[in-house]
């Protein structure tokens, strides 16, 4: 995974690949698709170009989050085996330069947002970047298992940031994209932690799986899961959605509940044995669950200007 990727530098020694591996890449395109798509979908038209410059500030500033907490988790990075080589525990970017990149493409991104678009989507991508660096890295991640749900919202503004750069406000919509997103993080991030369980303990971090431990992990995963289906149904029904966004709605949350309901009824002894193969295989499905559902409301956007999609 790019995030934990390593470059060919020696410690003290940064290359461009290093500087690219603190935006954490990976994790952010999926995030700066769900921006995308939520400004496509608004009901306002956006210039292409003001369009295309307001996706590349807010992936600036996602990337801007990204090394912030990099910066300020170096010491626990560390100690993960997932994170080791990242480029401030491996010694190839020093914690003072990483913190100043952080900063330093935060406020380009969210002032030059206000400029491009409008002072409300630049102030919303700010607190977008207080609420992960600030919230959820410094305040919640290392003091309690509630961490990824209340932190969890910072990944749930983007699309509402997208919404805002075509309204210059939020609605009911953009609201059920980031209520969406914002129950999606439990079973995305808990079948991770299930597999990680022993690197999260090894370096203090109270994720759900060390402090509750596995079975109780995996009923929580199966409760936000349910949670989840009536907002995706929401979602489908809204003026954004349609009879696309229905169908694979409903695919995509039966076998979502499918695998939930699989890992919760599964023996530890088993999962251990088979080197947590459910619990991976879900948590792999719960990137492609959120990126159909905001394919699947950029599609329905598409066959509307044919004069086809959409529910009117
Ligand atoms: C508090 C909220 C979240 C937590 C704690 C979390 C945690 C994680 C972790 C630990 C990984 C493994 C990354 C690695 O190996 O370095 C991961 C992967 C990933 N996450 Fe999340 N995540 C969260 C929210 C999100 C959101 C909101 C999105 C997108 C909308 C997202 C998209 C992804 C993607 C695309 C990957 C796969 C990256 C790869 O293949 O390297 N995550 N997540
Ligand atoms: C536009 C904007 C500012 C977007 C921010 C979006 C956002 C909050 C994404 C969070 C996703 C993420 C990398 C979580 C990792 O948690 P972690 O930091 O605990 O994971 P780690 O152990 O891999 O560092």
């Amino acid at each position: 995974m790019s995030d934990t990727s390593f470059s060919s530098a020696a410690p003290g020694e940064a290359g461009l690949r290093d500087f690219l591996a603190l935006l954490k890449p990976r994790v952010m395109s999926l995030v700066v698709f769900t921006a995308f798509v939520g400004l496509v979908v608004a009901p306002v038209p956006v210039h292409p170009f003001v369009a295309a410059v307001a996706i590349l500030f807010i992936a600036l500033g996602g990337g801007a989050a990204g090394a912030l907490n990099m910066w300020y988790d170096a010491d626990i990075d560390r100690l993960m085996r997932r994170t080791e080589r990242r480029p401030v525990p491996a010694g190839r970017v020093s914690e003072g330069e990483a913190l100043g990149f952080g900063l330093a493409l935060a406020g380009i991104s969210c002032v030059m947002l206000a400029l491009a678009a409008n002072v409300f989507a630049g102030l919303f991508l700010a607190f977008t970047i207080f609420f992960y660096v600030v919230v959820y890295t410094v305040w919640l991640k290392r003091r309690t298992p509630q961490n990824i749900v209340i932190g969890g919202a910072a990944g749930a503004f983007p699309p509402m940031i997208g919404w805002a750069v075509a309204t210059g406000g939020i609605s009911a919509e953009s609201l059920l994209m980031f209520a969406l997103i914002f129950l999606w993080t439990p079973p995305h991030f808990w079948s991770l932690a299930l597999f990680m369980r022993d690197d999260y303990s090894r370096a203090g971090v109270p994720m759900l799986t060390v402090t509750h431990g596995r079975p109780a992990t995996r009923g929580w995963i199966l409760a936000y899961t349910l949670a989840l289906i009536p907002a995706s149904l929401a979602l489908a029904f809204s003026t954004v959605g349609g009879p696309l966004c229905l169908a694979v709605a409903v695919i995509l949350d039966a076998l979502f509940l499918r695998g939930a309901l699989r890992l919760w009824r599964r023996d530890e002894a088993v999962a251990e044995a088979d080197g947590f193969a459910a619990e991976k295989r879900l948590f792999r499905f719960s990137l492609l669950w959120l990126f159909g559902h905001f394919a699947a409301l950029l599609a329905e956007r598409a066959l509307h200007l044919t004069g086809w999609g959409g529910w009117a």
